[in-house]
């Protein structure tokens, strides 16, 4: 199984270049089941999971062309299976998300369920319970979710308890071609679902609201085929940013957004950084100072996204002064923290939060990731300790960044892949 191995090279200093965001990407992939004829993404980040959602699409019978620059087009036309087995969707919680299109262009779908994983338990009853008052029968049998529909899904008015992300875009997606309007109320207001929006818009659709908590669907009767570009990965871009920060160096990330990391870069020059942005661009100079401790708590967007949490648990830990993080979304999100204090971080965990004493230098161990951003929280510590760090299990890192290793090879540290 491949590793990563890291040693401290000093601040890094260079540009990079942001990938397409994945949580972006793998809603519109699936959204591309509504649509009738041919729809062309491009901007897709080169990730595990972007393969897994196009080996999905390719089982239920969708026509999939891939260009040398990773552009895809995708014609559903043909789909002659409604089946999400448990093979592929073990792998990708996100899985569930076929289950929307499904059930409102075919009507009928059958989705393994994604249980739970390293963050936290991960239920899908906010996605059933909206489907279901959308006029959709559904069982839950044998680990599967059955859904299915006579005729179209109806318009409904529907108020989400909790805010989620997936459930907000599964339920877009069903409504899309629902018969009437849907109103979702307490939806979420993360960019990814404002992109998968846009995507559907530019195919047809008819939905308003996207980036607010309430987003309303005008069904229509079909989508038609068009072009999008997936926008730019802002939890990538956070994640150089930090690495830029706790080795005291300096990062350009090119191809990036400024506008969808406003409560993370508020974050950064509070640990002192120097953050210059463009239309396109973010540069971020810590100057050779040690960054300041920062206290974090982790809500839904607009505030500080849970899956910048890991990151800033590194940087706290080698950082000037006591930060506290509070995790809010998910209940199990600091497996990263056992792991960092075998490389002497000094982290307290009580409860939802982290109490993190910043230390001098970490030293070099051998870690094991346990979910994508724990991972990318390791190699950031990797790149301030002393001596080696060698993260296993680095399968979770390939499923949210395209080539790490290289992009931070050519930021100047010291990391390589090792069998
Ligand atoms: C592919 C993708 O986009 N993944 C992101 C998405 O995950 P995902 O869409 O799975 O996360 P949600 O926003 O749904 O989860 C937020 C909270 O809602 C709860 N919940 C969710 C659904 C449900 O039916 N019932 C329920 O109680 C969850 O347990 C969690 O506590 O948003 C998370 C929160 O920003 C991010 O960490 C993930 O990176
Ligand atoms: C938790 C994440 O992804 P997923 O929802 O795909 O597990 C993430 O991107 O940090």
């Amino acid at each position: 199984m491949d590793k990563l191995l890291i040693k401290d090279a000093g601040p890094l200093d260079g540009s990079v270049k942001i990938s397409g965001a994945k949580n972006a990407a793998l809603p519109i992939l699936m959204g591309s089941l509504l649509v009738d004829g041919v729809t062309s993404i491009g901007n897709l980040p080169h990730l595990n999971d972007v393969t897994t959602t196009l080996e999905l699409l390719g089982r239920l019978g969708a026509q999939l062309t891939i260009d040398d620059k990773f552009n895809v087009d995708i014609d559903a036309s043909d789909i002659h299976s409604h089946e999400a087995p448990y093979d592929l969707v073990k792998t990708m919680r996100a899985s569930i998300l076929v289950l929307g299109p499904l059930i409102a262009r075919y009507g009928q779908a059958v989705v393994s369920l994604p249980g739970g994983c390293a963050i936290g338990a991960r239920p899908v009853n906010l996605h059933i319970e909206g489907m279901r008052e959308m006029g959709a029968e559904i069982e839950v049998e044998a680990g599967y979710v059955k859904a299915k529909v006579n005729g179209r899904l109806k318009g409904a008015k529907i108020f989400m308890d909790t805010i989620s992300v997936g459930a907000t875009e599964n339920l877009i997606m069903a409504a899309t071609l629902a018969d009437g309007v849907t109103t979702i109320e307490n939806a979420a207001r993360e960019p990814e679902v404002v992109d998968l929006v846009n995507f559907l818009n530019a195919m047809g659709a008819k939905i308003s609201g996207g980036g607010t908590s309430v987003i309303t669907i005008e069904g229509v009767e079909r989508l038609h085929g068009g072009q999008h570009n997936v926008q730019p990965d802002r939890i990538e871009t956070g994640t150089y940013l930090v690495a830029a920060a706790i080795t005291r160096g300096r990062v350009l990330c090119k191809n990036t957004d400024p506008t969808l990391l406003d409560s993370v870069l508020a974050k950064l020059e509070e640990a002192g950084a120097e953050i210059k942005t463009g239309d396109d661009w973010i540069e971020l100079d810590m100057k050779g100072q040690r960054p300041k401790a920062v206290n974090i708590k982790t809500a839904p967007y607009p505030a500080f996204p849970t899956d910048m949490q890991a990151q800033f648990c590194a940087l706290n830990s080698v950082a000037e002064g006591t930060g506290i993080i509070t995790e809010t979304i998910f209940e199990n999100r600091f497996m990263h923290v056992l792991e960092m204090q075998r490389m002497g971080a000094e982290i307290d965990i009580e409860g939802n939060t982290a109490i993190c004493r910043g230390v001098e230098k970490l030293s070099g161990a051998q870690v094991m990731a346990t979910d994508l951003r724990a991972s990318a929280s390791l190699v950031l510590s990797g790149l301030v300790a002393d001596g080696e760090t060698l993260v296993d299990r680095i399968y979770h890192i390939d499923r949210g960044y395209e080539t790490i290793e290289e992009k931070l090879q050519n930021l100047g540290a010291s990391i390589k892949r090792v069998g």
